[in-house]
């Protein structure tokens, strides 16, 4: 840590940045006027660390210890990021998906205190003097939200800063982006969510969402002060409802640094589980008929990338698209549909596609697997269980080594557990899933851990990398990267009985080497200025923080 500084002894003592809570020294006390402020006892970092997993351990439940460490963060940011790097596969899912999700839903009855800025639609005349007010002046990172489409859970208003807050934890320990040059940001332009309408203590403005008309305007006015604000800094924007996710995106990529999560990230994560699986089942995704439940900005984000990645294996661009399979909570995918988005009807089939299934109306992800020969499985449709015992067994009954990648989240709203699938297919699928599920046991004992195919392999590292490289822009070519690089560290590569994805005790050296990948790739986008290889090594080095007094 920078020196304690000269400010206040309360300062000091209080600053969640700059505090060492018992580790204080006894001349460091003197010095800053602490003595007597603290119990005798100094503590080393390593017996805070034990103390603080003592006490994660014996809260009863997830939530209690996610609102524990979220105290944490806000009492002592050293010691929260020491905690989260002692264990990073225990304290993941209690910062992060699946906890989180509880956490959003109770935001307004767990305020403690404020983080990061609430932008509300009534003071928007005000969006320049908000962002003037953060915390800290120098940010790299802006994780946006408007709270809508939470994970699975739908509409959470103003609670949805719950996850802006949990992914900067995670561009912290696994990025390692300096806490004090994050910002979450929640957009509180209303809430449908009648529950929330009716709690008498909730905490965002108490209004129905706001019209496209208005709601684009006030995202046009935040994103021009942020320019004006913060003009180098990267911002993701994360869960938007897929009305307004793509046409964000599509709006403002070329005009500033920024990306979505959501449609990017979750493309690039599966795309590097994909890697491993197809090499582990001995094919390529061009030789696959792929197939997606949702087609939701998620689920059309990864196809995008499929189909981007099977045209470079070498199909022709409609060769490619005629093996994706798209299919929402009416069915399949048509062009004769007249509710789809350009996005959507890029993956549409002709309705003489499917003529001879035999099908009245849509087909159903049932009738798309029992008519086709399908290798590839994917979820993104919030719907619990659809991925169904019969479903499984059809698909698997025709390949040796289904790919089944259950990838909704939080974890009761995964299309199938592991378990079962790896039951249903005598152990022959490759799973990957977007929450965390326990170990597949095996009969000789050896328990085989559930790739969690996660966009959290991918942001923080890109992150990373376009701080260290000073880069302008996120390109598609810059996250094919990314999902390459992810992708050629699959454990699965070398022990096809390993998980597809690479331990969590590893993610921090695997997001080193993911933003080089990026960083590399923007400087040949011209995105970024010249830099050798081991200049980017070195400005990733040194853009890394790392927690310690
Ligand atoms: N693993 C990850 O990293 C990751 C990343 C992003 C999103 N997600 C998850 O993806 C899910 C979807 O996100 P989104 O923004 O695309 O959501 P969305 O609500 O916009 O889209 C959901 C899609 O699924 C379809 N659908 C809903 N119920 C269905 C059913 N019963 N059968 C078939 N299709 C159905 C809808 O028609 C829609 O096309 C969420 O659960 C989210 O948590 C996971
Ligand atoms: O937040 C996550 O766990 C992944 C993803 O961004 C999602 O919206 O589900
Ligand atoms: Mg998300």
């Amino acid at each position: 840590m920078e020196s304690a500084g000269t400010g206040r002894r309360e300062d000091i003592l209080t600053d969640p940045m700059r505090t060492k809570g018992t580790a204080f020294t006894a001349e460091e006390r003197r010095e800053y006027g602490l003595l007597g402020l603290l119990p005798h006892t100094v503590t080393t970092l390593e017996e805070q660390v034990g103390r603080c997993w003592g006490e994660v351990h014996r809260q009863a439940t997830d939530l209690q210890r996610y609102v524990y460490l979220r105290s944490l963060q806000d009492r002592n940011e050293h010691l929260f990021y020491s905690v989260l790097a002692a264990d990073v596969p225990t304290a993941l899912p209690l910062v992060y998906t699946p906890t989180v999700a509880e956490g959003c839903r109770r935001f307004s009855a767990l305020w403690r205190r404020p983080r990061g800025l609430y932008l509300a639609w009534p003071d928007r005349a005000h969006l320049p003097e908000m962002l003037r007010n953060r915390q800290h002046d120098e940010v790299d990172v802006i994780v946006v939200t408007d709270g809508q489409r939470i994970l699975g859970i739908g509409d959470q208003g103003v609670g949805g800063m719950g996850i802006p807050v949990g992914k900067l934890s995670l561009y912290t320990l696994i990025g390692g982006i300096d806490p004090a040059r994050t910002l979450p940001i929640l957009l509180d332009v209303g809430t449908d969510n009648a529950d929330l309408l009716d709690d008498p203590y909730y905490l965002g403005w108490r209004h129905r969402r706001i019209d496209d008309e208005d709601y684009h305007a006030f995202v046009e006015d935040f994103v021009s002060a942020v320019e004006d604000e913060m003009p180098d800094v990267l911002l993701q924007w994360e869960d938007f409802a897929t009305p307004h996710a793509a046409p964000i995106l599509a709006r403002y990529r070329d005009r500033l640094l920024t990306f979505n999560d959501d449609i990017q990230g979750t493309a690039a994560v599966a795309l590097g589980a994909l890697q491993g699986a197809t090499d582990v089942a001995g094919t390529r995704l061009a030789d696959q008929q792929v197939v997606m439940l949702g087609a939701g900005s998620a689920g059309i984000g990864v196809m995008e990338m499929v189909r981007q990645e099977m045209v470079d294996e070498g199909l022709a661009p409609d060769e490619a698209r005629a093996r994706c399979w798209v299919v929402d909570v009416r069915g399949l995918l048509t062009s004769d549909r007249d509710d789809l988005s350009d996005d959507q009807r890029a993956f549409a089939h002709d309705p003489a596609d499917v003529a001879d299934w035999g099908v009245t109306g849509l087909p159903s992800l049932a009738d798309v697997v029992e008519h086709l020969t399908v290798g590839v499985l994917l979820g993104l449709s919030t719907a619990q269980g659809a991925f169904t015992e019969d479903i499984v067994r059809t698909m698997a009954a025709k390949v040796d080594r289904p790919i089944v990648f259950p990838l909704s989240n939080p974890t009761s709203n995964a299309e199938a557990r592991p378990a079962d699938v790896d039951e249903w297919t005598d152990g022959r699928a490759l799973i990957a899933t977007g929450s965390p599920f326990p170990p597949l046991q095996r009969d000789h004992g050896e328990d085989v851990p559930v790739a969690q195919c996660n966009n959290v392999y991918i942001f923080p590292a890109v992150g990373l990398a376009v701080t260290a490289a000073r880069a302008t822009r996120v390109t598609d070519a810059m996250m094919r990267a990314a999902a390459r690089a992810l992708g050629d560290a699959s454990p699965a590569l070398s022990d096809s009985r390993a998980p597809l994805l690479p331990a969590w005790a590893q993610v921090r050296d695997v997001a080193d080497d993911i933003a080089l990948a990026v960083a590399r790739r923007a400087v040949v986008d011209g995105v970024a200025p010249q830099a050798s290889d081991d200049e980017l090594r070195a400005a990733i080095r040194t853009t890394r923080w790392a927690p310690g007094y």
